[in-house]
């Protein structure tokens, strides 16, 4: 894979911790504070693949690398759905550890898995910072998310933080999470989430095969981009992608990219969710 570099990018110049975007990345939680940014950096927080595109050789084919590719008036129209106001609250609505005690919400529902410590939970810290108050709570000590933890967007879908599998999950993870993913029938997308650093791990494939057994949509997340050397990043970008092409069904073909330390992919993702509940930014 890594003779598709055009050159060995091991530097961090383009996504890389710290450099590019500094201390100030908590104010890119809006994308009007990121529409002030010089373009380059502008568009490493707002389509992260972008950096990475150039140092592919021309002969990668890259055709799902934006198929899902809005304007930025649509990610600003889709950042007002993360934006509580009067008449549309986000918050924590309850904690599950079975189906039975699942709030019997309808709205369109979208939910996160993956590994324990996989940055679960901090993505949905990030995409909620513009929900001030809110809690979800995040911790360096892997098996940290116990339970099933809902949160309401109004009247527009629920998110759902799951706990993890692997390293450290809970014991009833398997009789928690299962049954959900197989049963919810407002559950409208599946966010699998991997370590950008390392890939797939044999959890992560059972986790896919799963998804692919009770047929539900679902989509890859590389997690914490602002960690691995930009080599490392691609190497693994491409990785996925052609695992996704060759080896799966249900699904999407375009894995996203997120730093929830840097706000990198979160806009991007915010508008994702919008489309995929069916509160299409126009
Ligand atoms: N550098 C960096 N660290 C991150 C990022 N996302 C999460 N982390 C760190 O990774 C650790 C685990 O994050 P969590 O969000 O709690 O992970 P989780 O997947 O919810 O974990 P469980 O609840 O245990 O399954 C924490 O120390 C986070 O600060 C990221 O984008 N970049
Ligand atoms: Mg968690």
């Amino acid at each position: 894979m890594a003779t598709l570099l055009q050159t060995a990018a091991t530097g961090r110049q383009c996504l890389g911790a710290g450099g590019v975007l500094g201390r100030r990345a908590a104010s890119y939680a809006s994308i009007k504070e990121v529409a002030k940014l010089q373009e380059k950096k502008m568009s490493n927080i707002l389509f992260p693949i972008l950096g990475l595109e150039k140092y592919l050789s021309p002969n990668v084919d890259k055709k799902h690398f934006r198929l899902f590719d809005p304007s930025l008036e649509q990610m600003a129209k889709a950042e007002e759905l993360f934006r509580p106001s009067d008449k549309h609250q986000i918050d924590y609505v309850t904690s599950a550890i079975r189906m039975d005690h699942a709030p019997g919400l309808t709205q369109p529902e979208v939910c996160f898995i993956g590994r324990s410590n996989v940055g679960k939970s901090s993505l949905i810290k990030a995409l909620f910072s513009l929900v001030p108050g809110i809690e979800v709570r995040v911790s360096k000590t892997p098996g940290h998310t116990k339970k099933m933890n809902f949160f309401k967007v109004g009247r527009a879908f629920t998110l759902v933080d799951m706990p993890g599998y692997g390293y450290k999950a809970p014991e009833d993870f398997a009789d928690m999470v299962e049954p959900y993913l197989q049963v919810r029938n407002n559950l409208k997308r599946t966010f699998l989430l991997v370590d950008s650093s390392i890939g797939f791990q044999k959890a992560d494939l059972v986790a896919v095969e799963m998804c692919e057994e009770f047929g539900i949509p679902y989509v890859i997340v590389a997690t914490k981009i602002d960690r691995p050397p930009t080599g490392v990043l691609l190497t693994q970008y491409l990785e996925i992608q052609e695992f996704i092409e060759k080896q799966t069904q249900g699904c999407y073909p375009q894995p996203f990219l997120v730093s929830s330390v840097q706000f990198s992919g979160i806009h991007l993702l915010r508008c994702f969710i919008a489309h995929v509940t069916g509160n299409h930014p126009r």
